[in-house]
C-alpha cells in the first residue's frame, strides 16, 4: 500500500504527526529478512515520536527489533505461548469476531481487543456466521467488559472505518450499562487504507483524531443532553430553537431531502414554510457536494428505486464526514425484507440523528408484532407503554426516536417527552407523517447541541399549525385542510408554542444512565 516516491517509514511518520497513537506493522508476503528491515526502519520513526510498535503475527520479528508488543489472530500463537515468549511487560493485542473470542482472549489477559472486521473491506469480509457490524462490535465489547479478566479491558474496533463512519463506529459500539460494568465507549479506531492510502496521511490521520474527539466531545453529550426539567422549561427551549430559525434575518436552514414522490412537494413547501430552504436530490455523485451546504438531511424511503438507495447511503456518508445530523423517516419499513435490510443497514452503517417514525415503524424496526401496519398507516392503539419502545429504539440505535400517533413519544433514551398536540385530520391526508420529518429535519439543524429539543420543536409547530388549520372556518375536510396547513405554518409563532404546546416529561427508568 506504500505509494511510489515514499517509503513506509515516511508515511508512518506523517500519520504520527497526524495523530496516530499506536503502530502495527503487518506484513504476510514479505521474506523474513525484509520484514526484519522493514520493522527495525518503522520502530526508528515511532521510537522517536514515542508510540509503541505492534508486530502483527510475528513474535520472532517483534523480539529481534525489540518492538512494544505484538497483535496476534485466533489462527496465529495462542496468547499463553506469546506472553511467556514475550515476557510481561509487552503488549499483546488479540483480534476477536465473536463474543466467546473476547471473553477467552480477556481472561488470558490480552492487553487489548481489535474488534472486527466490523465492515467489510478489501482484504477482508466479515464473516456472514458472525455478529458484525456496530452492533456486533458493540456485543462482542460488552462480553469483553463483563469477562473476568485480570486487566480493565480497552479495545478496537477494525474493519473498513474511515472519516465517514468513525464517529458514528464509536457512538454506536459504545457499551451499555450491565451489571458491574459502567458506559464505556472503544478505546480508539484501527485503521488501514484510510490513511495508507491517502494522498496526505498527515490529513488523513488528523480528520480520524477529529472524527475520534467529535464522537467523544460533542455528539454523545449532545445525544443525551437534558431538555429542561419541567414542562415550561422544555416548552421555553423548543420556543428558542423555533425564534432561531425564524428570527428576522436569520439564514433559512438548508434541508437535503432524499424523499418519496408521493410527498416530495408538499414536503419542499412545508419545509419552506416553517421557514428552511429544501433542496430534493437523490443522485448519488451530487451527495458529497450537497450535504455539506446542508443544515440536515430527511432521508425517507417511502418510495424506494435503486437509484435513490443508492442516493441514500452517499448522502449518509457524506452527512457521516461533514457532522450533519439526519433525519431517518423508515415508512412502511415492515411491509418488505428491502425495506427492512435498507433501513438496518443505514442506521448500523452510518446511523441517524433522529429517527421518526409511526408505532407500526417503531414496532417493526423493534421486532416486534404488537402494533399491525397497513401499507404505509400504522393500525390500533399503539403500544400498550409507549414510552419504553421509543427509549429501547432510541437505545438501540443511539438516536433520538419520534414516534408519531395521537400523541407523540420524543425519547434521547435519557429523557421521554410526550407531545399531546396535533389533529386528527392529520392521519386523513397521505404525507402528514413526511412532513413532521420535514419539521424534525428543518430544526434539528438548529438544535446542533442537544437533537431531542431540535424533534421536539418540529413536531411541536407542524402539530399546533395543523390544530390552527382545522379551527379555521373555511376548512371542511382533508383537501382544505392541507391547504390551510401550509399556511398555518407560515404563520406560527413563537407566542403559540410559549402558549399552546402541550408537552410532558415521561417519568421512568433511563435506558443509558452514565
Ligand atoms: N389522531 C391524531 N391526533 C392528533 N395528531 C395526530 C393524530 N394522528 C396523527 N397525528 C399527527 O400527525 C402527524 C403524522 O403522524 P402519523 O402517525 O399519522 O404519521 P404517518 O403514519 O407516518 O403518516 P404518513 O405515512 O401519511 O406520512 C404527527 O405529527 C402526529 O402528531
Ligand atoms: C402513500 C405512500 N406510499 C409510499 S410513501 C407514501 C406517503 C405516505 O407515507
Amino acid at each position: 500500500m506504500v505509494p511510489a516516491g515514499s517509503t513506509l517509514a515516511d508515511i508512518v511518520s506523517s500519520a504520527i504527526l497526524g495523530g496516530v497513537t499506536i503502530v502495527q506493522l503487518r506484513e504476510k508476503t514479505m521474506s523474513t529478512q525484509a520484514f526484519l528491515t522493514t520493522a527495525r526502519a518503522v520502530h526508528q520513526v515511532t521510537q522517536r515520536h514515542n508510540v509503541p510498535l505492534l508486530i502483527n503475527d510475528r513474535i520472532d520479528v517483534a523480539l529481534a527489533v525489540d518492538a512494544e508488543g505484538v497483535h496476534i489472530g485466533q489462527d496465529d500463537m495462542p496468547l499463553a505461548t506469546a506472553r511467556r515468549l514475550l515476557g510481561p511487560d509487552k503488549i499483546i493485542g488479540v483480534s476477536v469476531g465473536s463474543p466467546d473470542e473476547a471473553r477467552e482472549a480477556i481472561e488470558a489477559s490480552a492487553d487489548y481487543l481489535g474488534i472486527g472486521p466490523c465492515f467489510d473491506t478489501k482484504t477482508k469480509s466479515v464473516r456472514r456466521d458472525e455478529l458484525t457490524g456496530p452492533r456486533g462490535v458493540r456485543a462482542i465489547w460488552e462480553a469483553a467488559l463483563q469477562a473476568e479478566g485480570p486487566v480493565p479491558a480497552r479495545a478496537v474496533a477494525i474493519g473498513g472505518i474511515g472519516p465517514s463512519n468513525a464517529a458514528h463506529v464509536l457512538g454506536y459500539s459504545r457499551s451499555m450499562v450491565l451489571p458491574g460494568t459502567q458506559a464505556r465507549a472503544l478505546d480508539g479506531l484501527a485503521v488501514v487504507s484510510a490513511i495508507m492510502a491517502a494522498a496526505s496521511p498527515r490529513a488523513a490521520a488528523a480528520q480520524l483524531a477529529g472524527q475520534i474527539r467529535h464522537a467523544a466531545d460533542v455528539a454523545w453529550p449532545a445525544l443525551l443532553r437534558d431538555p429542561g426539567s419541567s414542562s415550561a422549561e422544555i416548552v421555553s427551549a423548543i420556543a428558542d430553537v423555533f425564534s432561531s430559525v425564524r428570527a428576522p434575518g436569520a439564514a433559512r436552514p438548508l434541508v437535503q431531502h432524499i424523499t418519496n414522490m408521493v410527498v416530495i412537494n408538499d414536503s419542499a413547501n412545508a419545509c419552506l414554510a416553517l421557514g428552511g430552504s429544501p433542496i430534493m436530490e437523490s443522485l448519488a455523485a451530487d451527495q458529497q457536494h450537497l450535504v455539506p451546504l446542508a443544515s440536515s438531511l430527511l432521508v425517507n424511503i417511502g418510495t424506494l428505486d435503486l437509484a435513490a438507495m443508492a442516493g441514500m447511503r452517499a448522502a449518509m456518508r457524506a452527512a457521516g464526514e461533514h457532522h450533519r445530523p439526519v433525519v431517518l423517516d423508515p415508512v412502511a419499513v415492515g411491509a418488505t425484507p428491502t425495506r427492512r435490510a435498507l433501513v438496518a443497514e443505514l442506521l448500523e452503517h452510518h446511523g441517524a440523528c433522529v429517527v421518526k417514525a409511526n408505532a407500526g415503524e417503531v414496532a417493526a424496526l423493534l421486532g416486534s408484532a404488537e402494533v399491525p401496519m397497513n401499507g404505509v398507516d400504522s393500525v390500533g392503539g399503539g403500544f400498550a407503554d409507549p414510552a419504553a419502545a421509543v427509549r429501547r429504539l432510541s437505545a438501540m440505535h443511539r438516536c433520538v426516536v419520534a414516534m408519531t400517533g395521537r400523541v407523540d413519544y420524543v425519547s434521547n433514551c435519557a429523557a421521554t417527552v410526550a407531545v399531546r398536540n396535533g389533529h386528527a385530520l392529520q392521519a386523513e391526508i397521505t404525507g402528514a407523517g413526511c412532513m413532521a420529518g420535514t419539521a424534525v429535519a428543518v430544526f434539528v439543524g438548529a438544535a446542533r447541541a442537544n437533537p431531542l429539543l431540535g424533534a421536539l420543536a418540529g413536531i411541536v409547530a407542524i402539530n399546533l399549525a395543523a390544530e390552527h388549520a382545522a379551527r379555521r372556518p373555511d376548512v371542511h375536510g382533508p383537501g382544505s385542510f392541507r391547504q390551510a396547513l401550509f399556511d398555518e405554518m407560515h404563520a406560527l409563532t413563537r407566542q403559540h408554542i410559549l402558549d399552546e404546546a402541550a408537552i410532558e416529561l415521561v417519568p421512568g427508568p433511563n435506558a443509558v444512565p452514565l
